[in-house]
């Protein structure tokens, strides 16, 4: 195992009766690192984390975290982990000091974390109301306050911008990477693509219980040969002038495979004096559908 692995995940099964919910996944996620775990509606996303989470037990396979096997509950406990489920419910009659006040209790974190806590996620000046007075957008910072309050080592969080507003998005990954520079080891489930792309190192995607495709984005675009677009004024012209870019061309857009952008690149510059151009990559979404729409052929 690598030295920095603080979440490995090895040959992980979970069967709910004769149905398989995750089969066979083996993961990592090193300190510092954030990953996007992503798939569909009952992929198995919510499972895996819950088998990290310790709350459902796995039908085979082994979990380690910060270097230890974390199959007993004894083990786990010694490991200082973060956790935000989706559409936490929070105690609504309580006021939010009082919640965190709460899990400072439970996690035996001093009080005076608590405080910094509060002001840290803006939420000092609401502290005393009760938590039912809060917006969405409130009582989510006061979720991932508590999940981060005893400085976790892992962090796991469960679509924690659903229905938030872009700033507030924002301010969420902005937090996320924050804890990831103090070398938290983070895992974010998520079907806001767009919105995660730029927010972590790794993605994870998974259908039916099984991986389709890891990686860093761009890892994934070289995995899948996604077509990248030359974009601009000197391209258009340069394809109606050049015999070889028009036969690369396809209804007068000239979209490259990954593995022969370089050599375009090239050409381009070099034998058409074309520098005035941009280059469209295809997104984590283009990524994930395409997984996603070649599943059954086991392609990436
Ligand atoms: N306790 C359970 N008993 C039986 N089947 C279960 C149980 N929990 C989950 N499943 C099934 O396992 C599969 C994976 O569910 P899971 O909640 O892990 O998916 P998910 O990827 O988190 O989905 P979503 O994106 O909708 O949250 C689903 O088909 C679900 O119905």
């Amino acid at each position: 195992m690598p030295i920095n692995s603080v979440i490995q995940v090895q040959n992980l099964i979970k069967q709910y009766g004769e149905f398989t919910a995750v089969g066979n996944i083996s993961l990592q996620v090193h300190a510092g690192e954030t990953l996007a775990l992503l798939g569909h509606n009952g992929a198995g996303k919510s499972s895996l984390i819950k088998m990290l989470l310790g709350i459902v037990k796995p039908t085979s396979g082994q979990i380690t975290m910060m270097g230890k096997t974390v199959t007993h509950e004894k083990d786990r406990r010694q490991i200082n982990l973060g956790y935000l489920p989706e559409n936490i419910s929070l105690y609504e009659k309580l006021t939010g000091k009082e919640v965190l006040n709460y899990f400072a209790a439970l996690k035996r974190i001093d009080k005076s974390k608590v405080l910094q806590v509060l002001e840290e996620f803006g939420l000092e000046h609401a502290q005393d109301n009760p938590v039912k007075s809060y917006s969405k957008g409130m009582k989510q910072r006061l979720g991932f306050a508590q999940a981060i309050l005893s400085s976790p080592d892992i962090l796991l969080l469960d679509e924690p911008t659903v229905g938030l507003d872009p700033q507030a998005s924002l301010f969420m990954y902005q937090k996320i990477d924050e804890l990831k520079r103090q070398g938290c080891a983070i895992v974010v489930c998520t079907h806001e693509l767009a919105v995660v792309e730029d927010n972590i190192d790794r993605a994870f995607i998974m259908a039916n219980g099984m991986e389709l495709a890891s990686g860093c984005v761009e890892t994934l675009r070289q995995l899948t040969d996604l077509k990248v677009l030359f974009k601009g004024e000197e391209i258009n012209q340069a394809i109606a002038e050049d015999e070889f870019l028009n036969t690369l061309a396809v209804n007068n857009q000239l979209l490259i495979h990954q593995v022969d952008k370089p050599r375009v690149m090239q050409y381009l510059t070099q034998h058409c004096g074309v520098y005035n151009f941009s280059i469209e990559e295809p997104g984590l979404s283009d990524i994930y559908h395409h997984c996603m729409n070649n599943r059954h052929q086991n392609v990436a």
